[in-house]
């Protein structure tokens, strides 16, 4: 191999790691500086650099100029320092860079970009992009609900990337064995539309059958060539997502983030929130506020747990509310979307129904014990919202999820303090503890990067052929457990600090719910193993074996 090629190789590249023998060997010699440093030196100088840059966009486009050039490198700084790491690699700066991905773009990550209009091109561009690597786990987008600021159509791609680096820091997914992926189908944005850096298709977005007929033909030739694929979708639009998901989840190994990855972390927020307060899941009254995507991914996952906790459908459903932009959802909604219908409703069940068409009234109305925030439209719990809730429950479970920072319902410290520290919060983004008479409030954070890394180290270790709802209620189970309930003002959700030990915990309940079911391609004698077998840490590896 050329050894300019080697040093311009990701997965290769070692930098001033690579010995002597291997400078000879390879060609290398007199293509480095003369020092020859270990990995942990490496880490080292590279933190040191990092913290010169002084705002977190540098400090993110930094760290990706380490990711392009060598991916042990990447991920050795990125586990050293996780919880630092986390909000820079990821959301919330990745909104940033999303946002502005054309003006800043320097190199393409390794990601497959795919033009609805060049379909014929599906096939070698999956093919160009592996470049023969395995291809495992792909995370795809096609960036029409990015987070809650909407639609970024092929910039969007930076999620996927974002997505996949979480994968391998959380759960040691192989990063030579991942792809990310973005569907360009137009963009809404007129923003993009009007800027001349943009670097996607300047049309609207194509729908209906020319859209689908895109993702069924994408899913068709991903599936065969890569046959051991876990198909990841991401930031789909509220009209596509559950479709998409409803569509493959019982054929193909697949999950949704939003609708899925959400529910679980949300289920397990609830369940350490509940262990703390030590209160029954079936007492609650939820209220769902923005019933999208992820809020009606989330009710129904929630709803999922009363059924199983011996609720029938019809008492479970007396205990739900949605409110969207129209106020709280009745059945007599022409506009509603298939996934709010189950909980729409009746007005005869109020004595004024007209009057419901904001949070307030809502909240006034039916006293929810628990409010779950996924609405884009930030500061929306306010001070009085948030009091009348807390006057009439007694440990009031309150999750502003919505994302980037930006856009939170309301903030944690403003939560604890109206609610005089009774609140049990949990927020989207990393916020930081809250100190309020004598007592400091950990925060937890109900973001589905807890969950999806190990949901899919579990998935791919045991070699499940789908991903179903035992086992996405079992990773639930697994992660609502890990809180601390007599140390006051504890997380209800375990610290992003341990997010590879409760990946471990997440992988192995998933993997162990598909061996019970018989969900799996390859017979299974040890799950444990299964995924320790699978895991990849970063360091660097024998030359020779790669090339
Ligand atoms: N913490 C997490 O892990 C997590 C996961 C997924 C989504 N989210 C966040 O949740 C938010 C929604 O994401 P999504 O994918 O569900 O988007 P979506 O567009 O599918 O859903 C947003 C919903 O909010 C509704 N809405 C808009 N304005 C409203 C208003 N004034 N009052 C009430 N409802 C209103 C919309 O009509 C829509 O139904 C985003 O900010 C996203 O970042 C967080
Ligand atoms: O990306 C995140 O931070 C979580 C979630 O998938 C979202 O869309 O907000
Ligand atoms: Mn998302």
């Amino acid at each position: 191999m050329n050894p300019v090629s080697i040093l311009n190789d990701p997965f290769l590249n070692k930098g001033t790691a690579f010995t002597k023998e291997e400078r000879q060997k390879y060609g290398l010699a007199g293509l480095l500086p003369p020092k020859v440093q270990c990995l942990e030196e490496q880490a080292k100088q590279t933190y040191a650099h990092f913290q010169t840059k002084t705002s977190d966009l540098e400090k993110r486009l930094f760290l990706m100029a380490i990711f392009n050039e060598n991916r042990v490198l990447f991920f050795k700084l990125f586990s050293q320092h996780v919880v630092e790491f986390m909000p820079i690699v990821y959301d919330p700066t990745i909104a940033d860079t999303i946002e502005n991905y054309s003006d800043l773009f320097v190199q393409p990550q390794n990601a497959a970009f795919l033009s609805i209009d060049e379909p014929d091109m599906i096939e070698s561009a999956l093919k160009n992009a592996a470049g023969g690597r395995d291809i495992r786990l792909i995370v795809v987008t096609d960036a029409e609900g990015i987070l809650g600021i909407g639609d970024w159509g092929t910039q969007g791609v930076d999620i996927s990337v974002g997505k996949l680096m979480v994968y391998t820091v959380a759960a040691g997914i192989d990063p030579s064995q991942v792809m990310p992926v973005v569907l360009d189908v137009g963009t809404n944005n007129q923003k993009l539309l009007e800027n001349p850096m943009y670097l996607g298709n300047r049309h609207e977005r194509i729908k209906g059958d020319r859209y689908y007929t895109f993702i069924d033909q994408f899913v068709e030739r991903a599936e065969r060539l890569f046959p051991n694929l876990y198909l990841h979708f991401e930031d789909f639009g509220r009209d596509h997502a559950a479709t998409i998901l409803n569509k493959y989840k019982d054929k193909i190994t697949t999950f949704n983030d939003d609708i899925q990855g959400t529910g679980i972390i949300v289920l397990a927020g609830i369940l350490g929130a509940l262990t703390i307060s030590k209160q029954k899941m079936t007492d609650q009254i939820y209220l769902c506020f923005g019933a999208g995507t992820a809020g009606a991914g989330i009710t129904k996952r929630i709803y999922d747990e009363f059924l199983q906790q011996g609720l029938s459908k019809e008492e479970a459903k007396k205990h739900f509310y949605m409110v969207d932009k129209q106020g709280l959802l009745f059945d007599d909604d022409p506009t509603l979307t298939p996934e709010q219908k189950p909980f729409a409703r009746k007005r005869s069940e109020f004595a004024h129904p007209e009057k419901l068409t904001n949070l307030e009234a809502v909240v006034a109305a039916i006293h929810p014990s628990i409010l779950v925030g996924t609405s884009t439209q930030p500061g929306t719990f306010t001070e009085a919202i948030v009091k009348e809730m807390a006057a009439h429950t007694e440990r009031p479970i309150i999750f502003p999820l919505s994302n980037p920072t930006k856009l939170a319902e309301a903030k944690a410290e403003d939560l604890i303090k109206w609610t005089d520290g009774r609140a049990l919060v949990a927020t989207g983004i990393p916020a930081p503890d809250v100190s309020y008479k004598g007592v400091v409030y950990q925060i937890g954070q109900a973001n589905n990067a807890l969950v999806y890394p190990g949901l899919g180290l579990g998935v791919i270790a045991s070699t499940a052929k789908l991903l179903n709802d035992e086992m996405i209620s079992k990773a639930a189970h697994s992660l609502g457990g890990i809180v601390d309930p007599n140390q006051p003002g504890a997380a209800v959700l375990p610290p992003v600090s341990k997010l590879d030990a409760f990946s471990q915990t997440v992988a192995l309940a998933v993997a162990q719910s598909a061996v019970n079911q018989g969900l799996t391609k390859e017979p299974i004698t040890s799950v444990a193993d299964a995924i320790e077998k699978e895991k990849w840490v970063p360091e660097y590896q024998d030359l020779d074996n790669r090339l």
